[in-house]
């Protein structure tokens, strides 16, 4: 099958311009009809004639047979992407905030209408991974989905730790590439990684984890000594999200920073780039590695829907139907290094045990098992300046 599609695209950024700039180099049998943007007065390097700031121009519109969707307004992006759908468009869409927030009702949008919805480009740029996780770890027994999900925390730590930039610069940097959100609070704090996370966890396992529910820490509180800490004992820091099936019934799901040695394949992976650490029952494990932000790797990646709409491809959501009977568990112990300023919280987090300790005037860290879900009620509180908390490796 080889239908022309005909796209109206919502969004003319860094991954709208990074899209149009992919089609146009080829010959690829589909046609932009519009583009919705928000500020018209904004300098196009298009046409005035092919942009509009009315929703309903495409939405409307019988002959644009696909949407894409590829704002940044998440609650705006979930009014158009469920309309396209219920009005029979397929669509395709990168927006990992409102995909994870409202996955449940999209699934089930879809399923009525008979609609495709895809989002490749939502969860690590340019790699691979949900159209694998859907389809090829079908079978497969997966024990754990893990790596780096965010380009832009990744960037600033790679600055930090190779070139010693100052934590504000490389944020900067971040930003002028086109890597961060609007909000970069979405990508220092964890909060992007951990969309991607609980869309990961519903295509690996077929649970449905509300974003609220699952423990993210950023690296928006890493402070100097920190950074000399890790430096000493030869670790890098990265913001790691981790799924994992801890026994037959259970998956785990948080972000959290993560000491990371020499000889752990994330060590080496730097800038924007994103790595993908699956953990199989018998494959053992695989990486994905690729570029992760950007407009041109990105919009690869919703190019490649754009193409498997063509066939008329759609993910099946399998694990959800035949979910095995796993549930979402905040139950399980892990090591972690906490930069603290109270000496009382060391109560909340109820260490289990304890394997080091460091105590100076403006320096004070503990390194310990503690429960997963004492982290996640004492989270506020781990969010304050004063403190930064890391698993370890
Ligand atoms: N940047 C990246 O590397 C990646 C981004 N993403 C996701 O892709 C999406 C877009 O990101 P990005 O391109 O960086 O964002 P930008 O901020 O660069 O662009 C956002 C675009 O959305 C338009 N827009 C905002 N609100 C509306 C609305 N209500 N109706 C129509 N248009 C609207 C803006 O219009 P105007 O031009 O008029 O201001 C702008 O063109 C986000 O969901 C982001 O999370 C995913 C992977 C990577
Ligand atoms: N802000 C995101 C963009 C891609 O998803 C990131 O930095 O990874």
């Amino acid at each position: 099958m080889n239908n022309k599609l005909t796209l109206g695209i919502f969004g003319f950024g860094v991954v709208g311009q990074g899209l149009h700039d992919i089609i146009k180099t080829k010959n690829l049998n589909l046609a932009i009809k519009r583009f919705v943007i928000k500020h018209p007065e904004k300098k196009r390097t298009l046409p005035a004639e092919l942009f509009t700031t009315d929703a309903n121009a495409v939405l409307d519109d019988p002959e644009i047979n696909t949407v894409v969707e590829l704002i940044d307004d998440a609650e705006a992006a979930f009014d158009i992407v469920s309309s396209a759908l219920r009005s029979g468009k397929n669509v395709v869409s990168a927006n990992k905030k409102m995909i994870a927030t409202h996955l449940a009702d999209l699934i089930a949008i879809q399923q009525e209408y008979g609609t495709s919805l895809l989002y490749e480009g939502a969860v690590c740029g340019s790699i691979p991974i949900i159209r694998n996780l859907e389809e090829y770890y079908d079978n497969e027994l997966l024990h754990a989905v893990t790596g780096i999900f965010n380009g832009s925390s990744n960037y600033i730590l790679s600055k930090i730790f190779n070139e010693n930039l100052a934590y504000a610069t490389a944020l900067k940097q971040a930003q002028d590439l086109g890597f961060a959100e609007t909000d970069p609070t979405l990508d220092v704090g964890g909060y992007d990684p951990k969309f991607k996370l609980a869309i990961v966890a519903s295509h690996a396992y077929g649970l449905y984890i509300a974003p609220e529910a699952i423990l993210n820490i950023g690296i928006d509180k890493l402070s100097a000594s920190d950074i000399q800490f890790a430096k000493e004992k030869n670790f890098k820091i990265k913001l790691v999200p981790t799924a994992r099936e801890i026994n037959d019934k259970s998956v785990i799901l948080y972000v959290l920073p993560k000491l990371i040695p020499r000889d752990n394949i994330l060590y080496g992976v730097e800038n924007e780039y994103n790595g993908v650490l699956v953990k199989a029952a018998f494959a053992d494990e695989q990486f994905f590695y690729g570029k992760g932000a950007g407009g041109h790797p990105t919009g690869s990646a919703v190019l490649s829907d754009i193409a498997a709409l063509r066939y008329g491809y759609k993910y099946e959501y399998k694990k959800h139907i035949d979910a095995n009977g796993l549930a979402y568990s905040t139950d399980w112990e892990i090591e972690v290094y906490l930069r603290y300023k109270e000496e009382s919280f060391i109560e909340h987090l109820k260490f289990t045990s304890i394997s080091e300790r460091y105590y100076a005037q403006d320096f004070k860290y503990i390194i310990g098992k503690v429960n997963l879900s004492n982290i996640l009620k004492n989270r506020d509180i781990i969010d304050r300046e004063g403190y930064f908390l890391a698993e370890i490796a």
